[in-house]
């Protein structure tokens, strides 16, 4: 895959999500990457986008919301985060109402896709703001009933992992916290993979961190000193907190170095037991983000 831009953030197709209430988005159908999230009432963006992002057919976009789809991270057989995120998305739905804006983009397997995995699928992501919210829903289904024109070359039920990587813009990363993951085992990516349990709550962003959380709990909240994102999710059982720190930046040219001191992904996946589908079943995760205005964390 070529890493030279052949479109710009203006150039690049998107979507533009206005709710009556004044909370936007911004949606490109290269990876279906939500990039902008401005909640209502604010001007300030909550999610980081590089300024060295790529945009354009094959690109992910190094910020907004990856989808990562159908493997995470390097653990399988498949290229890094499978290819959804460097897949064209088609538009289904757009609309708005009294409440919000949504839309709706679909992807479903190609002679491109199967040839990297052979199995029929269906992937929706919704994209919805309103108010403080930003809700994304991811839905896989198994479209083998539904698809026997197509030339597979498996026909067993399918395996995958899963998530949604949203790079939250933060003032500064080292002073902010991630609450809710006490107690939850770990595997550290900087430390071979090992596995051990969370002795830190609320945990501190102290440099380059990359761990997925096994099994955590559906509310998480990122904390600055001056303001509260509330993280939801459901039906994903796993969360991944990642910050490149400012080597990971420097080695990568879609950042800027300097990136790492204003972002900080907070992932809802699904890694640790791998979803199964078999032929016609669905499967449905959702991450829902809400801006709090108060400086102290919400009381659970
Ligand atoms: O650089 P990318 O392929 O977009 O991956 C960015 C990051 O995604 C996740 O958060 C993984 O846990 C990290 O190990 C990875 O570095």
């Amino acid at each position: 895959m070529s890493l030279s831009p052949i479109l710009t953030a203006s150039t690049a197709p998107f979507v533009d999500l206005a709710a009556p209430d004044g909370a936007r988005a911004r949606v490109y159908l290269d990876g279906a990457q939500v990039a902008s999230w401005i909640p209502a009432g604010s001007h300030e963006d909550r999610l980081f986008v590089s300024e060295r992002a790529l945009y354009g057919p094959g690109q992910s976009l190094r910020g907004g919301i990856p989808i990562c789809f159908p493997q995470f991270g390097a653990l399988g057989p498949l290229k890094q985060h499978g290819f959804a995120r460097h897949c064209r998305w088609n538009v289904e739905q757009h609309t708005t109402d009294d409440e919000g804006a949504r839309v709706v983009l679909q992807l479903v397997d190609s002679a491109e896709t199967r040839a990297l995995w052979p199995h029929p699928f269906c992937a929706a992501l919704s994209v919805y703001v309103s108010g403080a919210t930003l809700s994304v829903d991811l839905t896989i289904t198994n479209t083998q009933d539904s698809a026997l024109e197509h030339t597979v070359t498996s026909d067993a039920p399918f395996a995958f992992t899963v998530a949604l990587h949203p790079y939250f813009r933060v003032q500064n990363a080292l002073a902010t916290t991630v609450v809710g993951l006490g107690g939850t085992r770990y595997r550290d990516a900087l430390r071979d993979g090992a596995l051990f349990e969370e002795t830190r709550d609320p945990l501190p962003i102290d440099g380059p961190l990359d761990r997925i959380f096994y099994d955590t709990g559906d509310t998480l909240d990122m904390v600055e000193p001056h303001r509260t994102l509330r993280i939801e999710k459901r039906g994903f059982p796993d969360a991944v907190v990642w910050n490149p720190g400012a080597a990971g930046t420097s080695s990568r040219p879609d950042f800027l170095a300097g990136d790492e001191r204003h972002m900080l992904c907070v992932e809802a996946a699904a890694i640790g037991t791998p979803v199964v589908l078999a032929p016609g079943q669905q499967w449905i995760g959702t991450q829902v983000m809400t801006a709090v205005s108060s400086a102290a964390p919400p009381v659970s």
